[in-house]
Formats: structure tokens, sequence, C-alpha cells
């Protein structure tokens, strides 16, 4: 599967959504993710990824206008939070996220968790959005099977995208195989670990190998899994590091190795037992 900076993967309604993306939370507003953005974007990243929640939404718009990449060659993701979900409050959480990223339609707007007796109301403002065309793509964060399902109970359209955490100690076998038999694209969130990796003499040893960074690693396992990633750093020299994984390829043995590292440990909150 060779893959490049630039490539995508196809969503299932035929928009093109990038491998790789950066991730912008704790991502502080007022220089650090402008820079961060800007950096990106002059890197030959073509994806970012916010919320509502991460209070950075406008810094974010900032980076865009000073990279001078063109909106139109970026695929920008946000996501509606806990306290907005539902029908009216969905559709205005959407128009003030607009707003604050100077922008008239997005690319991607996600769920950002599964509420129980919330989630479905608010997927149908995402459909809405979506029929209007204001929105290109529209997706789910942190469902687990289940809450996939019960969306398909009430859903005209299904989800293009399911964002979860995703790395080796979290390797989510059957909710991926599930989105692949459905066609929602998986995406990794905390695809690094949150930094954790360093540790791990496994994931050392195999960047020693392959003479790339541990980070490098993780990011290429994931495009060898089909698997859009979108890791987060400030610092310029890391977010260039993160595009460099697109010359190299993982063998088949050092993949299956990477997946058997996998216990089920969650470096964030579990879905069903969230409490926000
Ligand atoms: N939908 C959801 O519920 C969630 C979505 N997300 C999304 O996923 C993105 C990524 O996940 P996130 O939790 O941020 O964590 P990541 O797994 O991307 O790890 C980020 C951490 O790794 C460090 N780092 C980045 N690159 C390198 C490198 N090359 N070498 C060593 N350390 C590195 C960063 O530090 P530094 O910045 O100092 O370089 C930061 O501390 C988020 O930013 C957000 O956009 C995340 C959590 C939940
Ligand atoms: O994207 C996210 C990052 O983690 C936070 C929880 O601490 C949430 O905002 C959300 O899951």
């Amino acid at each position: 599967m060779s893959k490049e900076l630039t490539s995508s993967t196809t969503l299932h309604n035929g928009v093109k959504m990038p491998w790789l993306g950066l991730g912008v939370w704790k991502s502080r507003e007022g220089g650090e993710v402008e820079k961060a953005v800007e950096s990106a974007l002059k890197l030959g990243y073509r994806s970012i990824d916010t919320a509502r929640i991460y209070e950075n939404e406008s810094g974010v718009s900032r980076g865009i206008e000073a990279s001078g990449v063109a909106r139109k060659d970026i695929f920008l993701t946000t996501k509606v939070w806990n306290t907005d979900l539902g029908y009216e409050e969905t559709l205005r959480a959407f128009e003030d996220s607009k707003k604050r990223l100077q922008t008239d339609y997005l690319d991607l707007y996600l769920i950002h968790w599964p509420v129980e007796n919330k989630f479905v109301d608010a997927w149908k403002a995402l459909e809405k959005l979506y029929e209007t065309g204001e929105v290109r793509a529209i997706g789910v964060c942190n469902f687990h099977i289940h809450h996939l399902k019960t969306l398909e109970n009430h859903a005209n359209l299904a989800p293009m995208v399911n964002q979860v955490e995703f790395h080796p100690y979290l390797t989510q076998t059957e909710l991926r195989a599930y989105c692949e038999q459905h066609q929602i694209q998986f995406e990794a969130w905390s695809p690094l670990m949150q930094g954790n990796f360093l540790k791990d003499e496994t994931i050392l040893s195999i960047a020693d190998k392959y003479q790339r960074t541990p980070a490098q690693i993780l990011l290429r396992w994931d495009l060898q899994h089909n698997v859009v990633t979108i890791p987060k750093s400030v610092r310029e020299d890391r977010i260039k590091e993160n595009t460099q994984i697109f010359d190299f390829e993982l063998t088949q043995a050092d993949i299956d190795i990477l997946d058997q590292l996998n216990r089920d440990q969650r470096f964030g909150a579990d879905p069903d037992n969230f409490n926000f």
C-alpha cells in the first residue's frame, strides 16, 4: 500500500480525508496552537483536528490564515461537545464553531462522546447539516459497537468516521472489524499514547531496527492498518518528524509484534464509563 503525505482515504460518501492530520487537544490558544497549525500546514499537513471543548478553534483559524494555504485545500474537523447535544443545540453549536473557525463549511463534524439518550438527536442535526451542504462528512467519536448499532436503528445516514483511542496497547480489534464491515473509516486519537511510548522496550527496539523514531513507528503502524492518524505536537521538529512515515514499510512480522502489545489499556476515558 503506497501512501504519501497528501494522500487520502475515500469515505463512504466519496469525500477524501487525509491519512495524516494534526491533533490540537491541549495546544493553547494565544500563540501555541496558531504556530503549530501554521507550521504543520507549511510542512504539508492538510488536515487539522480540533473540537469545541479544546477552546482553540479561533486559534486554529488564525493558524490557517497565517499559513497561506487555501481553505479548500484543508480538511478541517471539529466536534460537538456533550453539553450541546440535542437537535437545536447541535445546530447552534455548529454555527458557533463555524464562526470561531472563520469558515462557511466544515469537512467533518463529529459527535464527541456517545452520551446516551442524546446522541441520536444530535445525529439528526448532523444529517441536516450534511443535507444542506454545510458539512462534507459527518461522524462520531468514542462509539463502541453497541452505540453504532443504536445509531444504525435511528439514522438515515451511517457515520463516515469513528474517531477512537487507538495505539498498540489498545488495538480495538472487534471495533475495527465492525467499522471496516460498515465502511466507517477508523481514526486514531492518542496515536502516540500521549507520549507514553518511551518506556516500551518493544517499540524502542523496532524503532532501532528501522532507524526511525518510536513515534514514526507508531504512526506507520496506523497507516498499515488503514487507520487515519492525528498526532498532536506543538513542536515544529516533532510536527515534521511525524510526517516522515510515508517512505518506509513495517514488515507483517513487526506489525504482528506491535499488535501483540495489546492490553486493552486506555490513556483516555472509556466511552462506557465517562463522566464529563
Ligand atoms: N475524540 C476524542 O475524544 C479525542 C480526540 N483526540 C484528538 O487526537 C489528537 C492526538 O491525541 P493526543 O491525546 O493529543 O495525544 P498523542 O498520542 O498525539 O500524543 C501527544 C503527546 O506526544 C508528544 N509528541 C508528539 N510528537 C512526538 C514525537 N515525535 N516524539 C515524542 N513525543 C511526541 C506531544 O508533546 P509536544 O506537543 O510537546 O510535542 C504530546 O505530549 C488530539 O490532539 C485530538 O485532536 C484526543 C483525545 C480524545
Ligand atoms: O478530545 C478529548 C480529549 O480528552 C478530553 C477528556 O479529558 C475530552 O475533551 C475529549 O475526549
